[in-house]
């Protein structure tokens, strides 16, 4: 059972806090991704967990034993990152094998793992070539190959593919979940991907400013944005965000935002009552919708419509939210259940 605890961990730089309080639960065998823009300390918080950075306080327990002042090699966790740090001069197996003789396996095991892994990640057909002649998808592959090659009880990625060109990256990103599933192995992956995000996570950490607004499966995060911030990192184009005075009908008590994604409308094109006539701004055909930007008294609106309906920027067009679809949210962001 590798369970990871992350108890409000606190960690500064000089005067910046970087973490403030951050806390999280993953489960035994879970695919958990930390996301959050540029600078939001995921990072820091991926590096604390595998001990390449001290937290000022808290405590971080892989399963039930307590980690936080263990240096990196006795947790038993496996690192890969952005620039996959494979080294060119050894072959693949060599470097597939390399953490296991640091560790001093038995040269039977490093055999067996190094073989199972490469075979997992489809590069066993070139375990006798030199890393320098690969691609970089290979390198990549070489690098996850590694990591699983020690068993570790908890795989930590950092922006693993985003040195791929977006096609290898759409590849890998399915294979990884594959092999990952495959493998049970607890994992933690860093990304400010979104849509890497909804695609391969079983819950979504998302992190704002050095804190967790919302730790939660991905449908959740998207239905159900726990603060503004979320909502609005989230979708795209994300979720919008309407004053009151637009309203009909109830206002819960304490809400001062409607939230609501812009697939969440009913559209007319003829006016309708409690509708609201908008004023069609830009219009994009997207292929499988178009994607409309539009205002109503400087209340600015995306929708996303059906390709049936036909609309120029200057129209006018009708909406209302869908009432099942509404989230609404107080002065500060948060959302009333
Ligand atoms: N060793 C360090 N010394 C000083 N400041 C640091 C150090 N490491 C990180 N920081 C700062 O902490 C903040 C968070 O960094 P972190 O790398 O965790 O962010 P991130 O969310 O992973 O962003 P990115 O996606 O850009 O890597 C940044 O402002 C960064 O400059």
């Amino acid at each position: 059972m590798t369970t990871i605890t992350v108890e409000n961990i606190k960690k500064s730089f000089g005067d910046a806090d970087i973490l403030k309080s951050v806390s999280l639960d993953i489960k035994d065998q879970e695919f958990t991704v930390l996301l959050g823009p540029s600078g939001c300390g995921k990072s820091t918080l991926l590096r604390i967990i595998a001990g390449l950075e001290s937290q000022d306080s808290g405590i971080i327990k892989i399963g039930d034993r307590v980690v936080s002042h263990l240096p990196p090699r006795e947790r038993n966790v496996a690192m890969v990152f952005q620039n996959y740090a494979v080294f060119p001069h050894m072959t693949v197996f060599e470097n597939i094998a390399f953490g296991l003789r640091m560790k001093k396996a038995p040269e039977k095991k490093i055999k067996e793992n190094v073989e199972r892994t490469a075979a997992l990640m489809h590069i066993d057909h070139l375990l006798k070539r030199y890393s320098g002649q690969l691609s970089g998808g290979q390198r990549q592959r070489v690098a996850v190959a590694r990591a699983l090659a020690v068993e570790p009880d908890v795989l930590l990625m950092d922006e693993p593919l985003s040195n791929l060109d977006a096609l290898l990256r759409l590849q890998m990103r399915a294979e990884l979940k594959s092999v990952l599933e495959a493998s049970k192995t607890t994992t933690v992956y860093v990304t400010h991907d979104q849509v890497e995000a909804m695609s391969l996570a079983d819950r979504i950490a998302v992190m704002n400013s050095g804190r967790i607004d919302q730790y939660d499966v991905p449908d959740e995060i998207y239905s159900k944005p726990a603060t503004e911030y979320v909502g609005s990192f989230i979708g795209n184009p994300p979720m919008n965000f309407i004053s009151p005075e637009y309203q009909v009908g109830s206002i819960p008590a304490g809400a001062t935002q409607l939230g609501i994604r812009p697939e969440d409308f009913n559209v007319s094109k003829e006016a309708r009552e409690n509708h609201w006539p908008i004023t069609v701004l830009t219009r994009e055909k997207l292929g499988s919708h178009q994607q409309l930007s539009a205002e109503l008294n400087g209340q600015l609106f995306r929708v996303n419509i059906p390709n049936e309906i036909e609309i120029e920027s200057g129209n006018t067009l009708y909406l209302m939210p869908k009432e099942d679809k509404k989230r609404w949210y107080t002065e500060g962001g948060k959302i009333i259940l």
